[in-house]
Order: C-alpha cells, then structure tokens, then sequence
C-alpha cells in the first residue's frame, strides 16, 4: 500500500506551511497559519493522491490529554481527490456569531450600548440556525445581563469576554454536563429506541451495540419493527456486521410480545445490554404511541431513548418533548448532525423537552456514534473545533509508546523529520476527511480546491524527505547549515532548492511553536479560551533558552527567517 497520509502531527502548521507554499496566496497562507496558531499547536497535514489517504493526530496541551492518544490508523479511500468538503458542521451559525464579536474589535469594555449591536447579531445567527424563539430570547437576555455586568478585565479584550460569556452559556444551553447511559444494576440494561420514519434507529441499535460493546458490555439486539420486512433483514444484516446477536420473531407477532421473547433471550444468554428497535412514523399517531407505550410496559426499560433526525432543526426539540409527556423517555439520540450546518436541534433540544441528548451520530459507520458533549458543542459553535473529541478519535488508533516518544522529542524540540514522516505514514482508522477537518480548529472551512492543493504539497514533502540521508532527516541542522546539502536534495527530489528550504525553515519554526505551546499547555487540561490566550502570548515572545544556545541557534535562525520569508513567485508546488 503506497503510503498517502493525512497525519495530524500536531502539526498543522505544517499544513498551513504547505498551504503558503504553494498557493503563494498571502491572504490564504495567512489564515490557515492563524488559524493553526489558535487552534494551539493541532496541525494537521495530509499527502498523496493516488494512494490511500489515512489520517493521525496529536493534541498537544497537555500530558494526559497526550494520554489518550494512541496511534493506529485508518485508511479513508483511494485519494483525496473528489473528495467533497460539506459545510462545516454548525458553520452557519458560527459564521453568524463571527460577526457579533467583530462589532466589538476596538471597544475598551462591554456596555449596555456597545452590545446592542451584536447581541443582534447573537440573536439573528441563533433564529437562523433554527433555534426556537423563547429559547434565543431567554439565552440573549442572559447573555446580555452578563456581558453588562461583568466589568473591565485587565488583559482581555471585551469580544473576548462575550466568547466567553456565549460559550459558557452556550454549555448550560446543551444541557452543561454529559448525560451518561444509564445502567441497570442487575439484569439486563434494556435500551428502547424510538422515533420517527427514517431518523436512523435501525441503524443506531447496531451502532450502539458496537459503541457499548467496545466498553466491554454485550448485547443483543431485539427486531421490533414488524410493519417494515425490510427492517428486519436490516437489523440482521447490522447486528451480523457488528458481530451482536439479533433477536427477530417475523412480522406476525405483536411487538410487546417480541419484545418479552427477546429479553427473556438475552437473560438466558445473560446478556448486559439490550436494544429494542421500534417501528417508525412519518407522523406521531395515536396507534403508534400506544404500541410504544405496550413495548414499554412489557420491556420496564433502563433508557427509553428517542431517535431524532439533527437536520429537523427545532421540530426535533419539539419531538423530544412530545414523546416524552406521551411515553416518558428518559433522552434522545440526534442522528446525522455531520450533516446538519445550522445547529437548532443541538441547542434546543435539553432546554425545550428537558430531556438530555444522550449520544449523537455522526455519520453512517458503526463508530459513528458518540456521547453528547455540550462544551466541546459549544466550542466547535464558536470555531475551536472539536478537539477533543479528534483527540479521542486519535487515541483509539495510536500507540501510547509512539505518543509519549513524540512528546518527549517536542518538549525537547527535537522534533524530526524521521518523527514526521513516521507520523504520516501512521495510517489511521479516523472516520471521514470531512468529519475529521470539522473537528479540526478552522479546517472546516477548507474547500476540495485547498485540500488538492495541500494533498499535492505534502506529497512534494514528502518526496524531499525520502531524499534525505538517515542523518539528515535526524538533523535538520545539517540541512540549515549546508547549502550543498538542500542543493542536492533539491536535485534528487526534483525540487528547487528554495523549496527544499522552506521545508528545513517550517521543521524549526514547528519545533518552537509546538514546544512554547506543548510548555504553557503543560499541567493544563482543556485549550480553554484563556490558556489559549496565554499559549500565544507566550509564543509570540519567541523561545526561552541559555544566551549560548541562543546564540548558537542565532545563524540557524537566520536562515530560518530567510528561508521562510523569501519570495516563492511559483509557488511550491509549481514546477514539481
Ligand atoms: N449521515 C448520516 N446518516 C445516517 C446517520 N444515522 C443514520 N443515517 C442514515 O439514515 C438512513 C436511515 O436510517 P435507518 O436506520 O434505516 O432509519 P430508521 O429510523 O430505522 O428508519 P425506519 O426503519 O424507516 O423507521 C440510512 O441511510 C442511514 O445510513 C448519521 O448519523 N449520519
């Protein structure tokens, strides 16, 4: 398999560095490049284009986030060529709520007057995202009342304080704590799932199977929609794909009934868990509420979770409320939020139903099922990305020994370009390129064009990499110190020397980047807004170190700043 990567070596820098280099667009390299410094040294990276195109990450704030991440990659396809950048998830919305904080650049503090106008602007981005009216007026006024009162903060700049104001609220919002499946303390935990035509129960009874077995649980599935045939055979097929026992009685007997054959199954079996699937609607009807009400009574379920559909926007807020008074549910589960750009589900649901959204889906594979976490949501509305959550992804498919050698050769910036080649070749089983730059701080906004362009890139790198000795790629300061050395490089990968260049010029600029924000994240958590602030603070003060070393790192320095500042009227990619 030809190694084609998208490697998130930390790095996105490196992305962005790609991205500078060759579309020789200044505007572009220069937001990609904040972009990457605000996101706090996640960088991301991808190469290859004919090959599979795979996908690692690191997240470098601190050590036990650093503990979860493992590294073991997935394969995402043949190429990214073709693939299609959807909106960024909730895009609109943070889009919306962009232009509120861009009202406040230049005020000295929050007033009453000051924030007339972008509380407009939070309000009209809320309405617009499909949030329901008494919800946006209740969530505005609290904003305001805060913003108002929350005084001069020496250091933060008044847009900041509403970021901050708007994502905390934004948590409470969601409903503030995960809300965790409820287990039962003996028996079988019986999970009933219900909801609506086509919202993706039958599908979400065998990704939840897989998610729970994961945890270590087993279970059985049980087939209760018997007006659909087709359902049936579909819970068979996806119970056998995860590997799960299916429970099916064919569509001749009442679903109370096949509900009490299956749990007596599983107790046989002694089974943990439980999933009842359920016929759907297309409306909520009397006959469909009383059979619901039938199963639920034969089942005296642990979770009764109602399946609802993220792009029906407030009108599954309003389900989750329906059901409950009519059934009593305990949560929901909200389906197909990756392609959901506007967000009015996620955030009406728990404060409209009082119900908590327990787990969403993500997406059509089995592992595209995850619990609901309101202040990683609330971060991804406000353009952080979901950082942890790809740091989670990232855990599950990477080594722990690989994550803690690379953290070491960080915090002693003696990141290679042995570490960076190891890292995109670490292929990793990461759901898809879309899914994943929406969780990467600003990549949800990277169009088809640019992930070409920064395919063609990292592959031109790559190449200039393979062209290194063993020594040079363990020393890149042979390659800032020796002309001949990049001369030659340039001459074996095909590439200009100026090219080769950059490349040695963005190792050394990754390296303090990642090293001044890997120390400032040390003994933190969560990149919250405030550590943020104080990571780049911090790095635009430039690295700490003895006056020798200084000076001995003084004319690689040189080189680095020429390097990365000459003029590339081609661009890097040009030419190759
Ligand atoms: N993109 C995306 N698609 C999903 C998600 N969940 C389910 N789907 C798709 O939605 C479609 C409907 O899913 P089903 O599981 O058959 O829905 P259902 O609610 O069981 O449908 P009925 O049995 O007709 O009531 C399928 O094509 C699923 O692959 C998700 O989270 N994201």
């Amino acid at each position: 398999m030809e190694a084609v990567q998208f490697s998130t070596v930390a790095s996105r820098q490196f992305c962005a560095a790609s991205h500078s280099f060759s579309t020789n667009t200044k505007s572009w390299s220069r937001g990609v490049s904040t972009h990457a410094r605000k996101s706090s040294g996640l960088r991301s990276s991808w190469t290859g284009s004919n090959g599979p195109v795979s996908l690692s990450s690191r997240n470098l704030f601190a050590r036990d986030v650093w503990r979860w991440v493992n590294s073991k990659s997935v394969t995402l396809g043949r190429g990214m060529r073709g693939v299609v950048v959807r909106a960024e998830m909730f895009g609109q919305l943070t889009s919306g709520l962009e232009a509120a904080w861009n009202k406040l650049k230049g005020e000295e503090v929050l007033t009453k007057e000051n924030i007339v106008e972008p509380m407009r602007d939070i309000r009209r981005a809320l309405l617009e995202a499909d949030v329901s009216l008494p919800v946006v007026r209740r969530f505005v006024q609290t904003v305001s009342e805060q913003a108002v009162g929350v005084g001069l903060i020496r250091g933060v700049k008044p847009d900041q304080q509403l970021v901050k104001i708007v994502h905390d609220e934004l948590v409470k919002l969601m409903g503030g704590e995960v809300s965790e499946l409820v287990f039962a303390k003996s028996g079988p935990t019986v999970i009933l799932l219900a909801g609506l035509q086509g919202v993706g129960k039958t599908t979400v009874c065998a990704k939840l199977a897989y998610y729970l077995k994961k945890q270590g649980k087993s279970c059985m599935l049980v087939a209760g929609d018997v007006y659909r045939p087709a359902a049936i055979d579909q819970l068979v097929i996806l119970g056998e794909q995860v590997d799960v026992p299916v429970y099916a009685a064919g569509t001749d007997v009442k679903p109370s009934v096949i509900a009490k054959q299956g749990l007596e199954a599983a107790k046989k079996k002694n089974i943990d868990v439980v999933i009842m699937d359920t016929a759907g609607r297309l409306q909520i009807d009397k006959a469909m509420m009383d059979e619901l009400k039938e199963v639920k009574r034969a089942l005296n379920p642990t979770e009764v979770l109602l399946v609802v559909d993220a792009m029906t926007g407030q009108e599954a807020a309003g389900l989750v409320t329906s059901f409950n008074l009519e059934i009593g549910i305990t949560g929901a589960i909200l389906t197909k939020l990756d392609g959901d750009s506007r967000g009015g589900a996620a955030l009406s649901v728990k404060e409209v139903s009082g119900k908590p959204i327990k787990l969403v889906g993500r997406g059509e594979r089995m592992e595209d099922l995850e619990p609901f976490y309101p202040d990683r949501m609330a971060g991804r509305i406000l353009g952080m990305g979901d950082v942890l959550s790809f740091v989670e992804k990232a855990q599950e498919v990477m080594r722990q020994e690989d994550a803690e050698e690379l953290q070491k050769k960080i915090m002693s910036a003696k990141f290679d370009f042995n570490d960076f080649l190891k890292q995109t070749r670490a292929v990793a089983r990461m759901g898809s390129v879309t899914r994943v730059l929406g969780m990467i701080p600003g990549m949800g906004k990277v169009t088809p064009a640019q992930i070409r362009e920064a395919e063609k890139n990292l592959k031109i790198m790559e190449a200039m990499i393979e062209a290194m000795t063993p020594e040079e790629r363990e020393k890149p300061e042979l390659l800032a110190e020796s002309p001949a050395r990049r001369k030659r490089i340039a001459r074996d990968s095909g590439k200009t020397e100026q090219q080769v260049s950059q490349v040695v010029a963005q190792l050394f600029q990754m390296r303090v980047r990642m090293k001044n924000l890997m120390g400032v994240m040390e003994g933190g958590s969560i990149p919250t807004l405030s550590n943020l602030e104080e990571a780049l603070k911090t790095e635009q003060k430039g690295p700490t170190g003895t006056a020798r070393r200084k000076k001995r790192s003084e004319s690689r320095r040189q080189f680095i700043d020429s390097a990365s500042t000459r003029p590339s009227p081609r661009g890097f990619g040009a030419g190759n």
